[in-house]
């Protein structure tokens, strides 16, 4: 059965083809960033990244019709269970339309639908805005804003699955702590196979590569009503302008890691992004009331020991650290897709997917 994996990111698609869970090829197309800028919406850039998407597909000598579905990473939809969805007509309107936040990785499945033409099935897995948040956890101290979990959920719920086999135990059996450190970060709380709660990738939690985290909030007021930026300047500010990229120039880790052995400045921002991970694993493991069977560092970053190791040595006495580097979404696409299309799993319609679990 072959599958075509769909992942775009902020300056480049990628893809790939699956034999079942056997990857045949993965490509990272890399789009033109002066071409990329000339759009005002990420959605504007559908064409683009489609004609990238088929010329791969011929270039290795296949036809769509030879798929037997395509998976695409899932965007910032309403929230919703973890599993696999059937992309519809609806569910892309909504991306296209409606989604609040503008992420690069909506474009999947307005892609891949449309490659698809209604010739064969289109899936998403575990997209951004997987909600499984107890309760406690929405309120953000004003009725008006609900705390919402956008995490990168599609690689953690893959590497919690893997790191509880390695255990010989079933993710459902365990609690976890999970942080996905790339240029966004998430740090996650897992309670017997629920992620309980998260930092929102976008807007909390440590500063990142490339984006702020969290702020104190009467300063962002401030900012905001200098009069000197405009709403999209300071957006920028906080996601994609900020973090690491915002002191030292470059969001680039392996670059500010180098930078930091020479550089008393650089230090301090590595070393105060590592502490701020720590302080947010530390909050997840009181969430989990400090019964936590693993700590997972996984992500881009993780490749980087050293810099694993400044945060283990803040939580290594919760519980075991394990370090989990890069990332899997292209294979916990295509498996999310194969499950469904072997029987073991029944695809999700878009009708559930307001009920959070
Ligand atoms: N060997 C490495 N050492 C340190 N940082 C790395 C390494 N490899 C990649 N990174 C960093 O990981 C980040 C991207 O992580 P990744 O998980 O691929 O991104 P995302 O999940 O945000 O798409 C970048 O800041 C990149 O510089
Ligand atoms: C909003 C959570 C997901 C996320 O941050 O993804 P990227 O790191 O790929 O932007």
């Amino acid at each position: 059965m072959l599958i075509l994996v769909i992942n775009p990111g902020s300056t480049s698609t990628k893809v790939a083809i699956f034999d079942g869970d056997k990857k045949i090829v993965q490509k990272s197309l890399r789009h033109d960033i002066k071409e990329l800028e000339k759009f005002d919406d990420i959605m504007e850039q559908e064409e683009l990244r489609k004609k990238a998407i088929i010329d791969f597909v011929k270039e290795e000598g296949y036809d769509i019709a030879d798929f037997s579905a395509i998976a695409c990473r899932g965007g910032i939809l309403p929230p919703l269970q973890s599993g696999t969805y059937e992309v519809t007509a609806e569910m892309v309107d909504y991306l296209k339309f409606k989604t609040p936040v503008k992420h690069a990785s909506n474009l999947a499945a307005v892609i891949g639908y449309s490659i698809s033409n209604g010739s064969i099935p289109v899936f998403i897995t575990d997209p951004v805005s997987v909600d499984e948040m107890v309760e406690e956890a929405r309120l953000s101290g004003i009725p008006e804003i609900s705390r919402r979990s956008l995490a990168h959920a599609l690689n953690i719920k893959a590497v919690a699955r893997e790191v509880a086999k390695e255990l010989g135990k079933k993710y459902e059996d365990l609690n976890m702590v999970i942080a996905h450190l790339g240029g966004g970060i998430s740090v996650t709380a897992h309670e017997k196979g629920k992620m309980i709660d998260v930092n929102n990738a976008n807007d909390e939690g440590p500063f990142s590569p490339e984006r702020t985290g969290e702020l104190p909030v009467g300063d962002v007021i401030r900012l905001c009503f200098s009069g000197k930026f405009t709403r999209n300047e300071i957006k920028k500010m906080f996601v994609g302008k900020g973090g690491v990229v915002a002191y030292l120039g470059t969001n680039n880790m392996q670059e500010a890691i180098e930078m930091a052995k020479k550089d008393e400045k650089a230090k301090l921002v590595v070393d105060a992004m590592a502490y701020q991970i720590a302080k947010e694993i530390g909050g997840m493991c009181s969430v989990l009331k400090g019964k936590v069977d693993a700590i997972v560092i996984t992500g881009g970053i993780a490749h980087n020991t050293k810099f694993v190791e400044k945060i283990k040595c803040y939580v290594y006495k919760f519980a075991p650290v394990f370090n989990v580097p890069g990332e899997f979404e292209m294979e916990a696409l295509a498996k999310g897709a194969l499950r469904v299309l072997k029987g073991e799993e029944t695809a999700k319609k878009w009708g559930e997917m307001y009920e959070t679990a």
